[in-house]
């Protein structure tokens, strides 16, 4: 699809939104109402749940914040509706913030299960705070006022709902092309290559969290003077679970998808609730949840990415414009060849019983490249997860550029100058080449989530998509900048991941058998690469290779690893004649 048939269709969407109140009737008009209440709650699971992968069930809980908090100023104390607005986004952010540093350390179900945990506890208030009206809830919430305007047909707030959520739209997807909007993107599928990257897992996480939940109070205000009297029920946990399929119905992961699901399961809902005693006319009771659910899972069954993916597979994909030259991003000082630069010292890490690393010290001074071998299961990866934070040491201790790295955050020692890529290859593979490089230059980068939403964020990210573009073109990968790196083989995935790790422009690279995959003629090219940033680019270079021959004729210095134990260090040649060497690793066939 071409940008201006894309701002084509945007522009007959939204026109069409301006005439529907023209041309359809009240109760329609109600209906897209709560559609657009129900989508802002929507975008913001699309965004949490798709998008960064973290399920939750207690939305329901934040909307009822907002709209309990903006009946409390209004109906009961009579302040304005847009003081009941910032007390409800105040409160809800407030406590979702709370929440947030609470659970978002926890992984997969437990989350899932503290949501409804919280959600069920917040929803038990509502129905039980005496100035808050019980069971009975708050009525007689006046209408929300612009100017002397008083919002009360259905058509007059219907603008203001339709508008909020039309700006709410367009600031989360310039999120998600933002720099914050990367680092949720890659939320999905792991930690550790996160963590890796200078990224700080917890703290995206938790933007993600209390900006669904802001959105989440939007639409709780909205609907608290749209509907003119709450009662606890629409915020329970059963709504959470609503709005969790309106997210997955429309397409997790993607915000206008949160707006199809949230016009499909409303619709939906309308339509068997209208139709079902037709079909049962001795009384339904509360058989339309029934006929519902089934409805839903034959949705799943067929369409489980949700409509927006399985109307793009056959959309021809958007052109993107190849990235122009701009400012380059500022680049670290590397220190002077020779100089130390990583020194491990008597590191030791078990697995239980098994010492993987044991009592290993060695040296890395700039400007050189270092080879560790060793056979499988000498701890090699194991030493890198060690000095890159992924893993902590038992004993002993590593020092970076003069600091004590020991027990400090993965992304940290990111930040600080270490660049890795991983033996099994880790990538966004639903993420474009340029994207998965991008994430790399994130500590070079320093927009936040506000420049984000209104793109202030611009000439950085020019420079990152640039200087990204250039690192592909370097590893030989320029030509194909917005293919998806899941689409790439296994050895060209691995040179992406050496590409992201320049984008950090790093002062010490560590690749863990970069060549494994590649073919005779790939290998010789990533040598003359590797070889150009020693000397050219200052860069200092740690690797894990199995290939003999690719490692003899790169490094400076070999240290060889055999059970966890350091068993010899050297130049190559002196390594490769060691009997205890041939005895150990090469088989004596060397
Ligand atoms: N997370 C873990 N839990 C338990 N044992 C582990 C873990 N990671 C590594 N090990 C064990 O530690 C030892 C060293 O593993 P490591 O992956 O560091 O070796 P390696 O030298 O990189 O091997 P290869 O060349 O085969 O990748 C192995 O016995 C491995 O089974």
């Amino acid at each position: 699809m071409s940008r201006f048939t894309l701002r084509l269709a945007v522009l007959i969407a939204v026109l069409a939104l301006v005439g529907a109140p023209f041309l359809l009737g009240a109760f329609t008009i109600t209906l897209m109402n709560y559609v657009g209440i129900y989508a802002l709650v929507a975008i913001g699971l699309a965004l949490l749940t798709g998008v960064g992968g973290l399920v939750s069930f207690g939305q329901a809980a934040f909307v009822g914040l907002a709209a309990y908090s903006s009946a409390w100023v209004t109906a009961l104390n009579g302040g304005s509706p847009w003081i009941g607005l910032l007390l409800g986004i105040v409160i809800t952010c407030a406590v979702a913030f709370i929440l947030g540093l609470i659970t978002l350390r926890l992984q997969g179900h437990y989350l899932s299960l503290s949501t409804i945990a919280w959600g069920l506890a917040i929803g038990f208030l509502f129905g039980n705070v005496e100035g808050l009206g019980k069971h009975n809830g708050i009525a007689s919430i006046p209408p929300i006022s612009i100017g002397s305007v008083s919002l009360v047909e259905s058509w007059q707030i219907y603008y203001l709902i339709w508008a909020v959520v039309c700006v709410v739209l367009l600031l989360v997807y310039n999120l998600l092309d933002s720099r914050i909007g990367r680092a949720m993107r890659a939320l999905r599928g792991g930690n550790t290559l996160v963590e890796s990257l200078g990224i700080n897992v917890f703290w995206i996480k938790v933007t993600c969290f209390v900006f669904a939940a802001f959105l989440a109070a939007l639409s709780g205000w909205l609907y608290a003077h749209l509907s003119r009297f709450i009662s606890p029920t629409p915020f329970e946990p059963l709504m959470g679970i609503e709005y969790l399929m309106m997210a997955m119905v429309g397409g997790a992961g993607s915000p206008i998808g949160g707006v199809i699901g949230a016009a499909i399961v409303t619709l939906l809902k309308n339509f068997v609730q209208d139709y079902l005693h037709y079909i049962i006319p001795s009384g339904t009771g509360q058989l339309e949840v029934v006929a519902y659910a089934g409805l839903f899972i034959v949705f799943l069954q067929y369409a489980r990415g949700g409509v927006v993916a399985w109307v793009q597979q056959y959309l021809p994909a958007t052109a993107i414009p190849r990235p122009s030259q701009a400012t380059p991003l500022a680049r670290r000082d590397k220190p002077a060849a020779g100089t130390p630069l990583l020194k491990v010292d008597q590191a030791e890490r078990r697995f239980g019983g098994l010492i993987a690393v044991n009592k290993v010290s060695f040296d890395v001074n700039a400007g050189e490249i270092l080879g560790l071998i060793g056979p499988n299961g000498a701890g090699k990866s194991t030493m890198f997860n060690l000095l890159t934070g992924a893993l902590q040491t038992n004993s002993g201790s590593i020092t970076f550029a003069g600091k004590d790295i020991t027990r400090t955050r993965q992304s940290n020692i990111a930040q600080a100058g270490i660049a890795r890529t991983f033996q099994h290859v880790k990538l966004r593979p639903k993420m474009t080449l340029l994207d998965n490089v991008m994430l790399g230059a994130y500590p070079r980068t320093h927009t936040g989530l506000f420049s984000g939403l209104f793109r202030l964020n611009r000439a950085e990210e020019a420079s990152a998509r640039y200087d990204a573009l250039q690192q592909l073109e370097r590893v030989g990968l320029g030509d194909k900048p917005f293919e998806l790196a899941g689409n790439l083989p296994l050895g060209n995935q691995r040179i992406l991941e050496i590409a992201r790790a320049l984008a950090a422009d790093p002062v010490l690279l560590v690749l863990d058998e970069p060549a494994a995959g590649l073919r005779r003629g790939e290998k010789q090219q990533l040598a003359a690469l590797l070889k150009s940033l020693r000397d050219n680019d200052k860069l200092t270079i740690l690797l894990v290779e199995h290939d003999m021959e690719f490692v003899m004729g790169l490094v400076d210095r070999l240290v060889v690893m055999d059970f966890g134990e350091k068993l010899i260090e050297g130049q190559p040649e002196a390594v490769r004649e060691d009997p205890r060497v041939q005895e150990a690793y090469l088989g004596g066939t060397a």
